[in-house]
């Protein structure tokens, strides 16, 4: 997947290496180290952090537990004051939802029934003022608010699980020695950023990853129904497959991205040869925080197009669209639904998983 990474901007390349990247699960890094702002570590420094630090930092050896909302406290302690990391005024995209934050509980474990009936009639209210789904481009669909909170609930549940676990997440390598700014675990095949190629077993440490549940298959099988559903919508006589192929998911890719997070415009295409070759699509699916999401032809972002990703959206790219462009410039805080931020004890960030047939 991440080919031409290198294409971006160097603004937005820059922005990848901040320092909060080390802070978010290694408790080793204090306070106050790491560099300050947005600059690019020195080589000398990259080299001497360790490779894996979320899996080497514990002292179980597994990884810590990027979603829950209970190691938000020493993340925040670990926020250098950079832009990335305030607030500032009041913009479209920084704005919270209907305006609620003052209201939501500060400690979302312990909501009062008030509280939590507060938050659900707002997002119904906002459910009813929600895009609907489109094509973006031919062979790109999104599903707006498509899955339901149940599923979401379901699926953080079984990222907590799995990432918690040999083969979980961890902070994945450049094949330049650098960081990438997420958290990463690969399900049913290991993706290696570094080598950009598929493995049964990551290199970094030999787990052999979990097997994608089900349940995940379901919810892309009845996804990509969907969008071919969308497709003949709009376009009677042809054939939605053509457009979008079916496929039988192997690989899912589950990123978190806490609130400085981001990945640069590169193209999915580490899948085999014959998977490319018949536009097999990848499948997304967005929990928690809503995104920046940037697509289009080459890796210039100033001419990618934006299209925020918000919690339960399915963004669907496969036939013409199967090499596009992609990645994600920014997360809008505070923008997940705040009924299930608050009953699935998750952390700030989003939660991302795509699926591919290799
Ligand atoms: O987080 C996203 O929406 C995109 C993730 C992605 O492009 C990838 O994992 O290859
Ligand atoms: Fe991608």
């Amino acid at each position: 997947m991440f080919s031409s990474l290198h294409s971006l901007s160097s603004e937005f390349w820059r922005s990848r290496y901040v320092p909060d990247a080390f802070a978010m699960v290694d408790p080793s890094v204090k306070k106050g180290q790491g560099s300050a702002g947005n600059e690019r570590p020195s080589s000398a420094k990259r080299r001497q952090s360790p490779k894996i630090p979320s899996l080497q930092s514990d002292s179980s050896s597994l990884p810590a537990d990027v979603l829950s909302f209970s190691v938000r406290v020493s993340e925040e302690e670990n926020l250098p004051n950079t832009q990335n990391h305030q607030k500032g005024p009041e913009t479209p995209e920084n704005k919270t939802p209907g305006g609620c934050s003052s209201e939501v509980p500060v400690n979302p474990s312990t909501p009062s029934r008030l509280d939590i009936c507060k938050v659900k009639n707002r997002e119904i209210r906002k459910a009813s003022l929600q895009k609907a789904s489109e094509i973006l481009r031919p062979g790109m669909v999104l599903l707006k608010n498509y899955i339901s909170h149940a599923d979401q609930m379901k699926i953080i549940k079984v990222c907590r699980d799995l990432g918690l676990g040999a083969g979980g997440f961890y902070r994945p390598c450049f094949e330049s020695g650098g960081k990438m700014n997420l958290q990463m675990m690969c399900l049913g095949m290991n993706w290696d950023p570094e080598k950009k190629v598929y493995e049964k077993r990551r290199s970094v440490d030999g787990a052999v990853p979990p097997g994608i549940p089900d349940e995940f298959k379901q919810i892309v099988k009845r996804a990509v129904t969907e969008s071919h559903a969308l497709v003949k919508e709009k376009h009677r006589k042809c054939n939605p497959e053509d457009r979008i192929p079916s496929m039988q998911p192997d690989i899912c890719i589950v990123n978190f991205y806490a609130r400085t997070d981001n990945l640069g415009l590169h193209q999915d295409k580490d899948e085999s040869k014959e998977s490319l070759d018949k536009g097999l699509p990848v499948v997304s699916i967005s929990i928690g925080d809503s995104a920046n999401f940037l697509y289009g032809d080459d890796g210039d972002a100033g001419k990618a197009t934006k299209v925020v990703l918000e919690s339960g959206d399915v963004l669907i790219f496969g036939g013409k669209s199967r090499h596009v462009f992609h990645g994600i410039t920014s997360i809008l805080p505070d923008t997940a639904p705040k009924a299930l931020a608050a009953e699935a004890n998750l952390r700030p960030g989003r939660l991302n998983l795509t699926f591919r047939e290799y």
